[in-house]
């Protein structure tokens, strides 16, 4: 039985998307795909336990049950429009929610009940994939550049494949088994925090609101002075740093700019941050392919290609044969193979762990 299903609910806290997918040596096939979306309710409280609050440990507990409910459905999803049934998946490779990651102080949090999950779905669930890099030494994060190598890594063909989530995050592959991966900054979070603030939308559609704003050159400067950017890897970042009481302090001396041409300008910061950090370390590659919902904003597809000059085929993954919104999900079903064959997930040259390890916690059917 090769079939595993992966879970991810990443850092925009829209939802968690689910993939059925077989490994086969070096072949992966997607069988199915799921979305299930957060209703608001569980989205405030997950943006809310981010930071420090008032009856934090039985807040997380719930939302922890509450989540595996949604993480349940999904995996109900997959097995419905596949026509499988639950004996027929080896397990269930879970990621969780990101509440806090602080590798500096040798911890990272996904809030999580796989206990209540393996309860729910009747399958094999495996869990807590970041814990164990943390302990060696590692960041704990990005975990998917060893997947990207994987999928997607091609000998003798050096190309970058960029995830643009809440966060971004690149995987340089270098064309001969070499990877260098890292969190570049934000990826969508800046944005949909401006607009929900403006225009209560999660997200910007397409960047129809950004398209109608103008790039504000001095704020553009200020953003680009965070130290983080200019770190060497391997780092990764979240939520701590990047957030709209941040924006705010940079904003101050900007008080004057239009809310549309700052949600221009914070497009333009995500796909500038970006095209840095590939042009620092990915300078020899043919093609970016970009992954994650940042995919579906046509205006900062646009702004990438631009602050790249234009020299370099910036596609999605589809252009790959993988659906951008699909990728991240593949890659913890990847991970729950590994830690079920016992072949390492992380890739220390990536996370600065002390070396291979598995990654992950069984909660048996
Ligand atoms: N049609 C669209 N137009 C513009 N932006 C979109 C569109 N669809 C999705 N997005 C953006 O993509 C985000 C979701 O992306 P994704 O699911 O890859 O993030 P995540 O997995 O939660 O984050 P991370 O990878 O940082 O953990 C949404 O919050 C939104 O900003
Ligand atoms: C701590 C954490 O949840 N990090 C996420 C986040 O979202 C994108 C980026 O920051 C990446 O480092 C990571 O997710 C992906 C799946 C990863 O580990 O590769």
């Amino acid at each position: 039985m090769t079939l595993y299903i992966g879970l991810m609910s990443g850092t925009s806290l829209d939802g968690v998307d689910g993939a059925l997918a077989q490994f086969d040596g070096a072949v992966t096939t997607t069988v199915a795909a799921a979305y299930i979306a957060f209703p608001p309710l569980l989205r405030a409280e997950l943006m809310a336990l981010q930071a420090s609050g008032d009856n934090e440990i039985e807040r997380e507990a719930m939302a922890a049950n509450q989540l595996a409910q949604y993480y349940a459905q999904c995996v109900a999803e997959l097995l419905r429009v596949s026509g499988r049934a639950p004996q027929d998946v080896r397990a269930v490779a879970v990621h969780g929610q990101t509440i806090r990651h602080r590798p500096e102080l040798g911890f990272t949090r996904q809030t999580n009940n796989p206990a209540l999950l393996a309860e729910l779905c009747g399958i094999d669930v495996i869990a807590d994939f970041r814990s164990r890099d943390v302990a060696a030494g590692g960041q704990g994060a990005p975990l998917v550049p060893a997947f990207h190598q994987a999928l997607f890594g091609k000998e003798g063909q050096p190309r970058v494949v960029a995830n643009i989530g809440g966060i971004s995050n690149i995987s340089v592959l270098s064309g001969d088994g070499r990877v260098v991966g890292f969190d570049t900054g934000p990826g969508n979070v800046l944005m949909d925090g401006w607009i929900h603030r403006h225009r209560r939308q999660e997200y910007d559609a397409d960047g129809a609101w950004a398209a109608s704003g103008k790039v504000v050159p001095g704020l553009l400067d200020e953003l680009l002075k965070e130290p983080y950017l200019a770190r060497a890897a391997p780092k990764s970042t979240g939520r701590e740093l990047f957030h709209l009481a941040w924006l705010d302090a940079r904003l101050a001396a900007h008080t004057a700019a239009a809310p549309e041409d700052v949600q221009r300008t914070l497009t333009e910061y995500t796909a500038v941050t970006l095209a840095d950090a590939i042009k620092a370390y990915g300078g020899g590659a043919d093609a970016v392919y970009i992954c994650g919902g940042g995919a579906y904003n046509s205006v900062l597809m646009q702004a990438l290609g631009a602050a790249l000059g234009n020299q370099v085929m910036v596609a999605s993954t589809q252009a790959l044969g993988v659906a951008p919104n699909c990728v991240e999900a593949l890659a913890f079903a990847w991970l729950g193979y590994r830690f079920t064959e016992r072949l390492a997930g992380n890739l220390p040259a990536v996370t600065g762990a002390n070396g291979e390890r598995v990654l992950g916690a069984l909660y048996p059917r």
